[in-house]
């Protein structure tokens, strides 16, 4: 399939992305990705191995400048922001690597994480204003609470390199949480969980849309957990569009089983 998959002009989007192309070199990394996540809703991207959702990521969140096609916050255009731009307007996005500060505790990592909340500046910072102070104790609070939602409590004062796999992806996503995201954009959380921590992300994903509101573009290799999570589903590959439906409509896509067979 080679034309670009049209956007439901129906549904309340947060995020729209139309024909976003990305090209390295020669190379079409992406060729025509169109979607849109609304508001609340889990929108996942799905493909094989090298399909091009990392660098659907990486244009979303500005690390990279798309080559062409447009993409829309709100009714905002953003495909010309550069990353600190875009997160500050509550994009934030997880790595297929997590990427915590190792050596800080889980506390300091979500402490750090406020860090542009905190800064009100050299003088009140060294003074300790009565405005910093309060400031200091908000951060501490919301770190706590999200130390207790992440169930994270008890490993707070660990370093957040010696928690376990899934520890540090709950961690990460508290971080993002911190930030009082628009859109989460999370790449792969699932990799290298095991499945009774892939049962708690799907809880905590669930929980997330469900009663805090949030929006989430997932990349997923995990069939099972996209498949129960999702309210809908986009499939690319080698840069293209190939569907998009419910989890049963991909289930039964014929193109995507060919592509997914051809894979192994
Ligand atoms: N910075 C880059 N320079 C050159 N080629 C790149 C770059 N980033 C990605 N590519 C190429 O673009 C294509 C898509 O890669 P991408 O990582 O986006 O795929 P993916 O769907 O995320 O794959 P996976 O599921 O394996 O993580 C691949 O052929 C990859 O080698």
């Amino acid at each position: 399939m080679s034309s670009p998959l049209q956007l439901n002009k129906n549904a309340a989007a947060l995020l729209k992305v139309d024909k976003l192309a990305m090209r390295f070199g020669g190379l079409h990394a992406v060729n025509g990705v169109s979607l849109c996540v609304p508001e609340k809703q889990i929108v996942s991207l799905i493909g094989p191995n090298g399909a091009g959702k990392t660098t659907v990521f990486n244009c979303l969140s500005g690390f990279y400048r798309p080559t062409s096609g447009s993409i829309t916050l709100g009714n905002e255009a953003i495909e010309h922001l550069s990353s600190h731009q875009i997160a500050r307007k509550g994009v934030l996005r997880t790595f297929q690597n997590v990427r915590l500060f190792k050596q800080m505790t889980a506390f300091e990592n979500l402490l750090v994480a406020q860090h542009s909340q905190l800064n009100t500046g050299f003088l009140s910072g060294l003074l300790k204003t009565a405005d910093y102070r309060q400031r200091e104790r908000q951060a501490m609070q919301q770190a706590r609470y999200w130390l207790k939602r992440m169930a994270l409590s008890d490993v707070g004062n660990r370093e957040a390199g010696t928690l376990a796999y899934g520890q540090q992806r709950r961690l990460e996503i508290a971080r993002c949480m911190l930030a009082k995201p628009r859109l989460l954009l999370l790449d792969e959380p699932a990799a290298g969980l095991n499945p009774r921590e892939t049962e708690d992300l799907k809880a905590l994903l669930g929980e997330l849309r469900d009663n805090d509101g949030i929006t989430v573009l997932l990349i997923e290799h995990d069939m099972k957990l996209v498949m129960s999570i999702s309210d809908h589903i986009v499939v690319i590959n080698q840069g293209m569009p190939l569907a998009e439906g419910t989890a049963d409509e991909i289930r039964q896509n014929a193109d995507v089983i060919k592509a997914y067979l051809g894979e192994s």
